[in-house]
């Protein structure tokens, strides 16, 4: 597959730009719908999953686009040989060539053996996964005993970015199914407070520490794994105890071997799962012990229905890459400068921060495959607070603001916790929020409420105007269960692997965080005292001096 080009070199982006100008900007979504009744029935898009219970429904009626746009920003992806690069993608093919690669989060979760994929290390999923569920059962039946002979009651995960985010994101998003006996820590941040506070809610006796790294040399998770193992060690006195509360899910076996893991309480993954992508995997372990292994299956299969339906439906069809060049559309003609995503849902109070990794850490890149700088913006800026919280904080700015702020609104039909008219209010907002950015409300609706002299002011009768015009995708899941919340992230994968392509950028590799990473360690040992302070710019050296001065201990 060739890569020898820029995405603005494409005749579709030519043409986009030209569809932009001569109407896309001007698209007025009041008289797009008046126009078109069936507007809702031409752009919304069913899923259900075949293997499970996941179904969504993904409404884009509310975008400024018509049909040439619609079909022209779908030429783009065809043009950006998107399906060829999804095929490569689930075939094996190295496609993250800046690591060597291969790309095979979905290998984690294709358990019916649908696509074939191909790399060192697919034949052993199954087996990897036998060994959580044996553990996991083992933890949660009260089996697996502490040191001293006790069930264990609190697990904390060590790890950070994909080996934190992810299996925090789930076990919040699926707590209605989580044993509530066991207390789940996570632990990512090196500040010393944040394991802290998790160790004053645990005791040694009964606590089980789960390290996350795919590397097992990230700096956070090792001298955050060294100071919980220093802190259980106190306590139990022998090394011998670590087997019994220690375990690490790694691709590096010598270097957990190293840190004193024991083989049996090691789980594998291999250098293909990403470390945004690799809940599906041993890292895994932790969801799998809240929410126990056949659930953690279920969150697999509703993936695995996800990828079925991005690998076969045609593009006009194709959810995650509808969602993709609707991105795109703002991201690079309307020149958005960031992307919300909106869930109505208290669960799932993490997604946003789980996705701003996944789709910033994947899509954050300026060189294009071909080694070129590109000329077009790539990585959408992510962010978002659930809904109820996000209205009554930053909501002003995307209603009247002078950004454009594309926006997901998600919730489900059907709540786990249906307590009086809570659900039907939530709801309300989510149907209520869309409709308001869209439609907008006008000068002269602002005025038919005003008292006659209120509409002789013109700050006042301006400041109530809502311009409309500002598009969002409505997301409805039926339920946040297992496989629906798999299909769904699944989904977001896929729309994130869509855009990476379409800007020819490789999505799967993350060498801009280290730079940082290098420059942190060249500066500790001038804070330990080893080393003085030399080398820096006069800004470095003065903080670094401020900070030595100032310190107490
Ligand atoms: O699992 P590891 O190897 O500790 O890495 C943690 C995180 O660090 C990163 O490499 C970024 O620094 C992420 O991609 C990854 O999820």
């Amino acid at each position: 597959m060739s890569f020898n080009h820029l995405a603005s070199e494409l005749p579709a982006w030519a043409k986009l730009q030209k569809l932009y100008e001569s109407k896309g900007k001007a698209i007025d979504l009041r008289k797009a719908f008046d126009a078109d009744p069936k507007r809702f029935e031409s752009y919304s898009r069913a899923f259900t999953g075949q293997k499970t219970d996941a179904a969504l429904l993904v409404d884009v009626s509310k975008n400024l686009i018509d049909d040439e746009i619609f079909a022209s920003l779908l030429d783009l992806a065809r043009e950006a040989k998107v399906e060829e690069q999804r095929d490569a993608m689930y075939a094996g093919e190295r496609i993250n060539s800046s690591e060597d690669r291969s790309v095979l989060h979905i290998a984690l979760r294709d358990l019916p053996g649908a696509f074939g994929s191909k790399a060192e290390g697919v034949d052993e999923v199954k087996g990897e996964l036998a060994h959580m569920k044996s553990f996991s059962d083992a933890v949660r039946s009260g089996a697996h005993k502490g040191y001293t002979g006790k069930a264990i009651k609190s697990i904390v995960n060590i790890g950070i970015g994909g080996s934190n985010l992810g299996p925090l994101m789930v076990t919040e998003a699926l707590k209605p199914y989580a044993k509530r006996d066991l207390a789940a820590h996570f632990v990512s941040n090196i500040d010393g407070t944040h394991m802290v506070e998790a160790l004053r809610q645990c005791d040694p006796e009964t606590t089980l520490f789960i390290v996350a790294s795919k590397t097992f040399t990230t700096q956070e998770t090792i001298t955050n794994a060294t100071t919980a193992r220093d802190w259980f060690l106190k306590t139990a006195g022998s090394k011998e105890h670590v087997s019994k509360h220690f375990v690490a899910l790694s691709t590096n076996v010598k270097a957990a071997t190293d840190f004193g893991i024991a083989e049996q309480n090691m789980f594998k993954f291999w250098d293909w799962v990403g470390g945004r992508y690799s809940l599906w995997s041993a890292i895994g372990l932790s969801i799998c012990l809240v929410i126990g292994y056949d659930n953690f299956e279920q969150v697999l299969l509703g993936a695995h229905d996800m990828d079925e339906h991005f690998k076969s439906a045609p593009l006009e069809q194709n959810i995650p890459v509808i969602l993709a060049v609707i991105g795109i559309w703002y991201n690079n003609f309307f020149g958005a400068q960031s992307y919300a995503q909106l869930c109505y849902d208290q669960y799932m109070h993490r997604f946003a921060a789980y996705f701003q990794q996944a789709s910033m850490e994947s899509n954050g890149k300026g060189v294009a495959k071909n080694g070129k700088p590109v000329n077009y913006e790539t990585g959408e800026i992510l962010w978002g607070e659930p809904g109820t919280d996000g209205q009554h904080a930053f909501y002003q700015l995307i209603h009247q603001g002078t950004k454009l702020v594309p926006a997901d609104f998600i919730a489900p039909v059907e709540t786990h916790n249906p307590t009086g008219q809570h659900h039907d209010i939530l709801l309300s907002n989510f149907f209520a929020q869309p409709e308001a950015l869209a439609f907008g409300k006008t000068e002269e609706e602002v005025k038919a409420e005003l008292s006659t002299e209120d509409q002789g002011n013109s700050f006042l009768v301006k400041s109530k105007i809502f311009s409309g015009n500002r598009p969002t995708n409505s997301i409805m899941i039926q339920k946040i269960s297992p496989a629906g919340l798999g299909a769904l992230l699944s989904m977001y994968e896929h729309k994130i692997a869509t855009q990476g392509f379409i800007w020819n950028i490789n999505s799967f590799d993350q060498w801009g965080v280290e730079l940082g990473k290098v420059l942190a360690k060249k500066i500790l040992p001038s804070l330990t005292g080893e080393k003085g302070v030399d080398g820096h710019d006069s800004s470095t050296t003065g903080l670094i001096n401020y900070y030595l001065k100032n310190r107490k201990q």
